[in-house]
């Protein structure tokens, strides 16, 4: 839903941006990498301390890179296959450092084997809602289903409750609370999303398994 709708608000203002790092001779392919190494970095120095406000601040700061690395790649009339896959690639890498940096912190002194747990369900079940869609693609099918949450809202679910949660270092009562909802809504939305791509691509691959085999009967 957020791919759908909020694409288009953050390509107008991360074009001007995107245009600014191309006049500076920075190509799509450095942002990419220092975009994810940016995420990386911050989840994992700053979560498994439980320093959830300014990890959140880093993540965020680095996180859109994402979506300014295929802004100068079409500004440019760049867009590639080779930056498509490096794009893919890098997401997977960035998202296991954010809820790999979240189970560390329950591993250890967050003190919650059942959190730790949740965070590696959600590292894992979005990796394979990815895989379902990649791998479809792959065996030719358009798998025409994005699903309840996508890496977009695991993202902003998962980040506005660390940033708020992390303000409990300040002060603030109770607030701690919500990055434990977060991951308890991000793990069930994914495995929704699971069921939803499972079922397109079954259905999917049963109509074109069917037209081949009609196909090679006539
Ligand atoms: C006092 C308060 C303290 C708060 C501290 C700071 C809090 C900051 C909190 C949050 C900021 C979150 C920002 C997250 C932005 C994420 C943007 C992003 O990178 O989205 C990527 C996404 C996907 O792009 P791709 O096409 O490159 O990726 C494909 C996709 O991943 C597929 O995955 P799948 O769906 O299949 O699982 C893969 O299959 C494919 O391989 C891959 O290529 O881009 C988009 O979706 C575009 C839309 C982005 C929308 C961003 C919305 C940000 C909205 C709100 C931020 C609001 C922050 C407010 C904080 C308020 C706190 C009080
Ligand atoms: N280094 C890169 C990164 C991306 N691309 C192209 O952009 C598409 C992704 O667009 P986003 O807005 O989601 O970043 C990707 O599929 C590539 O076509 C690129 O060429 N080089
Ligand atoms: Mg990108
Ligand atoms: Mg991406």
């Amino acid at each position: 839903m957020l791919n759908k709708y909020a694409r288009a608000f953050f390509t107008r203002v991360l074009t001007p941006f995107a245009a600014l790092l191309i006049r500076l001779g920075i190509s799509p392919d450095a942002v990419t990498l220092i975009g994810t190494g940016g995420v990386v970095a911050g989840a994992l120095i700053f979560y498994p301390q439980g320093e959830f406000f300014w990890g959140t601040v880093v993540i965020t700061l680095f996180v859109f890179s994402d979506l300014v690395d295929g802004n100068m790649a079409r500004q440019l009339g760049r867009s590639s296959r080779w930056g498509a896959f490096l794009d893919s690639t890098l997401d997977r890498v960035a998202d296991s450092a954010i809820f790999g940096g979240l189970a560390l912190w329950y591993a250890g002194a967050g003190n919650s084997l059942t959190l730790c747990a949740i965070a590696i369900f959600c590292l894992a079940s979005g990796q394979v809602v990815s895989y379902t869609k990649a791998r479809g693609e792959a065996i030719g099918l358009p798998v025409a289903v994005n699903g309840l949450v996508e890496r977009a809202e695991r993202l902003v679910i998962t980040l506005v409750a660390c940033g708020l949660s992390g303000l409990h270092t300040f002060g603030v009562p109770g607030i701690e609370t919500l990055l434990p909802i977060a991951l308890w809504i991000v793990a069930i939305g994914s495995t929704v999303t699971l069921g939803q791509r499972v079922v397109t691509v079954r259905r999917e691959s049963a109509e074109a398994d069917a037209i081949a085999r009609g196909g090679n009967s006539a």
